[in-house]
């Protein structure tokens, strides 16, 4: 039986042109961002994948990553389920703010730790730690269990949220997964043996 999971970083957004810390705000891709997805989409249609299930967040850069997708795929109106589970991290306070001024005014180190340190959350806003509290249990209970019964799922979401789910998939410690980086619109192909653990990744970023 195949039991086959596609991660994928939604494309950049506008706010990732803008390079202001996104979180829960809801901008579109980019042309790039469009571009990337498509992109995405024709490398999966060229390893002849198919998906009999999507996942999205609640949050219109991976909806239309998605739909990019799909699109390349021939598989428009593929059943997804949309979560804000699988969200962004909420950057709190300094959802909004420029990522350059915010080491100018915080520091390089203090910023570098809000994005990139596993358990210390941006003020007002979500640690790593704290997605993966909500994006495992979700994955746990509504993606997993298909996955295991042979459905071929894709997921498209954002580069915290499906950090903390690759860092329990690839069994990775807090210091692996702050290394970790998704490239935007880049596919990351797993198959899982029926415990649900991986056995093969393949990453498709260039
Ligand atoms: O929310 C954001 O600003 C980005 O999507 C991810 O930000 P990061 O690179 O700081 O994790």
């Amino acid at each position: 039986m195949e039991r086959l999971l596609v991660l994928v970083r939604h494309g950049q957004s506008e706010w990732n042109l803008k390079n202001l810390f996104t979180g829960w705000k809801d901008p579109d891709l980019t042309e790039q961002g469009v571009a990337e997805a498509r992109a995405a989409g024709a490398k999966l249609r060229d390893m002849k994948l198919q998906f009999d299930m999507a996942y999205t967040s609640a949050l219109t850069r991976a909806q239309h990553t998605l739909q990019l997708i799909l699109a390349e795929l021939g598989q428009e109106g593929l059943e997804t389920v949309r979560d804000q589970a699988l969200n962004e991290r909420d950057y709190g306070d300094i959802t909004g703010m420029n990522k350059d001024e915010a080491r100018e005014k915080f520091g390089e180190e203090q910023v570098h730790i809000w994005r990139r340190s596993f358990d210390v959350p941006p003020p007002g806003g979500e640690s790593l730690k704290m997605t993966a509290e909500r994006v495992l249990p979700y994955y746990r209970a509504e993606i997993l269990p298909r996955v295991l019964e042979g459905k071929r799922i894709i997921v498209a979401a954002h580069g915290n949220s499906l950090r903390s789910l690759i860092m329990e998939l690839e069994n990775l410690t807090p210091e692996q997964i702050l290394k970790r980086e998704l490239g935007t619109g880049a596919p990351v192909v797993y198959r899982l043996n029926e415990d649900g653990q991986v056995v093969s990744v393949e990453d498709l970023a260039d």
